[in-house]
């Protein structure tokens, strides 16, 4: 595993905090310093939502890998990549989804003429949707073997391993919280209604961007429990502060970002934040080339951790009290996200 050393973790220049995850992982670990990391962890997930974490276990060579396959199934002629189309409409967020088809937004509505407004504002970008094999409700849409060969088994891999890493995530931020049981939101996330998501972002002139004709994504909060995120060397992303102000967040090598998403901030009576975030032009100069001012392509890899369809998300009684009553009613997984992708398709 790529690991960073103390030196690295020093010189970030990112605006978010980055952690060590190393000292959660290692089983040479004491209690004291896994409950350090896992408050660390959890004073992060409350003040901004975003942190990054360095030495999470997801192998570098895996990582790098799965950016050189993202590159090669984008880089398929469109109609190779139309072999495992996005089904219509929301219900199923599987298979590959051509540059305008998704529009994100923060909006939930059942007008549909909204929708179409929204969309004048095109996200140019395409992804490509992978869930887990055993997820009946969403069936993977995958494209013929012959079209890109070992595709399929590597995306297959690649999903537990970050299976995997998010269950370690989870239970850091179970301690860190003072949970009873500190693995209690396991019992939640089988893994089974994860999704992993293959991001590309074409080359643009700046100016589409800056006149507002078109976004690479707009400003939205994730739904699920929490995304873990690897970007590319492009940048662009940012996060929404507390005074409103969107700030970037730089991409730290071989660290991943992790933010919270709507419904563990739900679980945790908002203790935890699901804040907004976008991706929009790179704030570095040399990513731009000619006189358009042509950004670069940028690739990144989202895993979405969401509990299962049937677990009933209600506010754990850790983060309430006398004067902190609860603010949410119980709500199945399953009902809220159908109420979210309602335009999103
Ligand atoms: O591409 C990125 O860096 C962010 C993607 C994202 O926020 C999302 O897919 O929800
Ligand atoms: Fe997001």
């Amino acid at each position: 595993m790529g690991s960073i050393n103390n030196d690295q973790l020093q010189e970030s220049t990112s605006d978010i905090p980055l952690i060590d995850f190393a000292l959660f992982l290692s089983s040479t670990s004491t209690e004291t310093e896994r409950l350090t990391t896992a408050k660390e962890l959890v004073a992060a997930c409350h003040d901004v939502g975003f942190v990054s974490i360095a030495n999470h276990g997801v192998p570098s060579a895996l990582l790098s890998e799965a950016f050189e396959w993202s590159k090669r199934l984008f880089d398929l002629e469109i109609e190779e990549k139309m072999k495992a189309p996005h089904p219509d409409g929301p219900a199923v967020h599987r298979g590959y989804s051509y540059p305008g088809l998704e529009k994100v937004s923060q909006v939930v509505s059942d007008d549909l003429d909204l929708g179409k407004k929204l969309r004048e504002v095109r996200d140019c970008k395409e992804s490509y949707e992978i869930g887990h094999p055993l997820n009946d409700s969403q069936p993977n849409v995958w494209l013929p073997d012959y079209v890109l060969p070992g595709f399929q088994d590597f995306m297959n891999r690649f999903y537990t391993t970050l299976s995997d890493t998010s269950s370690s995530i989870l239970h850091a931020i179970g301690l860190g919280l003072g949970l009873s049981d500190p693995t209690y939101l396991l019992r939640f996330h089988s893994g089974i209604n994860n999704q992993l998501r293959l991001l590309h972002y074409p080359p643009i002139p700046a100016k589409e961007v800056e006149e507002g004709r078109s976004a690479r994504m707009e400003a939205h909060s994730d739904w699920g429990s929490i995304t873990l995120l690897f970007q590319d060397e492009c940048g662009g992303l940012e996060v929404q502060r507390k005074d409103g102000q969107f700030v970037n967040i730089a991409p730290v090598e071989g660290a991943l970002v992790m933010n919270v998403g709507d419904m563990l901030m739900r679980w945790s009576n908002d203790y935890l934040k699901s804040t907004l975030h976008r991706v929009t032009l790179p704030p570095v100069e040399d990513r731009f080339t000619g006189s358009e001012r042509l950004t670069r392509a940028r690739y990144s890899i989202p895993y979405f951790v969401s509990p299962d369809e049937d677990a009933i998300v209600e506010v754990m009684k850790e983060c309430t009290g006398v004067d902190n009553p609860v603010k949410y009613e119980p709500v199945k997984q399953r009902e809220y996200r159908a109420m979210r992708a309602k335009l999103q398709y």
